[in-house]
């Protein structure tokens, strides 16, 4: 394409009104582009704030029903849930996970009956809210995750959300294999509407410390995720494990976490022509945080920013602490 040359060339000219950067703007964010990630506890009544995510709480099941009511009102189309398990209930092998009356089932159940479809629940598939390790699968006596004996629990644990009524389930633990055997477990079992969203390139990332301490496995974990989770120098590698996870049967995919892999964001929708979600991470949501407590910045407009860059960048959505507050902005 030949393009005209400066003067008769001025990009400005476009930029220079509001109705005018309307006209052009290439990127759209809305509040349906947005997933709520909210932290469940036990009690009544409750609102636990969590000290490394200022402005994020974990919820009683009574309350969470509130939040979802919040989202509805606001256009977010859905909810993640993750539970903070009392350390008397976790144990080596994450049994927990499989309890039908555990945090994350009677969360989704009250949040079904309350809202029905009028918003989307999906689950957190991995054991590591729910293991005395802190681990997300089953080790051996040296410590490294079994893949699949894992797997096999994971089928479980993905049923039993099922059961409670989860729209979608989202397989977060990096073992190969996964997807295909909950595929299979949930058609035989009449969940033939339930989706999977794989977390299908998930790093190994320094970017999940306060998301440990809001679920409680930050004490327990010794070690890291490496065995498991991707190299944060690798790209091909996503491209394979995203082919895996959609030749498996998964109905959407993730990259994990966001704004560092925006190149794989778009790597993948350019390659697979599919929906990818994004996740922006607890450790990204504490760096916005940290950035308007040091006046370093503003957050309404960080946070709209960063959320159309994924955008931009192909995502079809976004997991983002911040959902509530962008939705709110986004409707004034
Ligand atoms: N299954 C673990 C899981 N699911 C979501 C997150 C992180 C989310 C965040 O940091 O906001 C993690 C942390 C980890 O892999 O250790
Ligand atoms: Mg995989």
């Amino acid at each position: 394409m030949t393009q005209a040359a400066f003067p008769d060339l001025r990009l400005r000219r476009t930029r220079r009104t509001g109705w005018s950067r309307a006209m052009v703007r290439e990127t759209t964010l809305s509040p349906s582009n947005l997933i709520w990630p909210l932290f469940v506890c036990d009690g009544a009544g409750a609102e636990e704030p969590i000290s490394s995510l200022p402005g994020v709480s974990r919820w009683s099941v009574d309350r969470i029903v509130d939040r979802a009511r919040d989202a509805v009102a606001a256009g977010i189309p859905c909810l993640a849930l993750f539970p903070y398990t009392q350390a008397d209930r976790r144990t080596e092998d994450g049994s927990e996970a499989l309890n039908p009356d555990n945090l994350m089932c009677r969360a989704t159940a009250a949040i079904k009956q309350a809202l029905g479809d009028d918003i989307g629940v999906l689950t957190d598939v991995a054991l590591d809210p729910y293991t005395s390790h802190g681990q997300d699968g089953l080790i051996d006596a040296t410590g490294y995750v079994l893949n699949d004996e894992t797997v096999d629990v994971l089928v479980g644990q993905a049923l039993n959300q099922a059961r409670a009524g989860a729209d979608i389930i989202a397989p977060s633990d990096m073992m190969d294999g996964r997807i295909g055997a909950i595929r299979e477990a949930l058609e035989v079992e009449g969940f033939c509407h339930v989706q999977i969203m794989s977390y299908a390139a998930k790093y190994a990332s320094a970017f999940y410390g306060p998301f440990r301490d809001a679920v409680g496995s930050r004490g327990l974990l010794k070690g890291d995720k490496k065995t498991y989770q991707m190299d944060p120098a690798n790209a091909e590698e996503a491209l394979r494990e995203v082919a895996q996870d959609l030749a498996e049967g998964a109905d959407s995919v993730m990259v994990k976490p966001g704004l560092p892999y925006l190149d794989i964001v778009r790597a993948v929708k350019d390659h697979f022509a599919v929906p990818v979600y994004a996740y922006q991470v607890s450790g990204e949501y504490a760096m916005i945080e940290a950035a308007v407590a040091a006046g370093a910045g503003d957050r309404d407009a960080l946070v709209l920013e960063t959320l159309l860059a994924f955008r931009r960048a192909g995502a079809s959505g976004v997991l983002t602490y911040h959902a509530l507050h962008a939705a709110r902005l986004l409707n004034e």
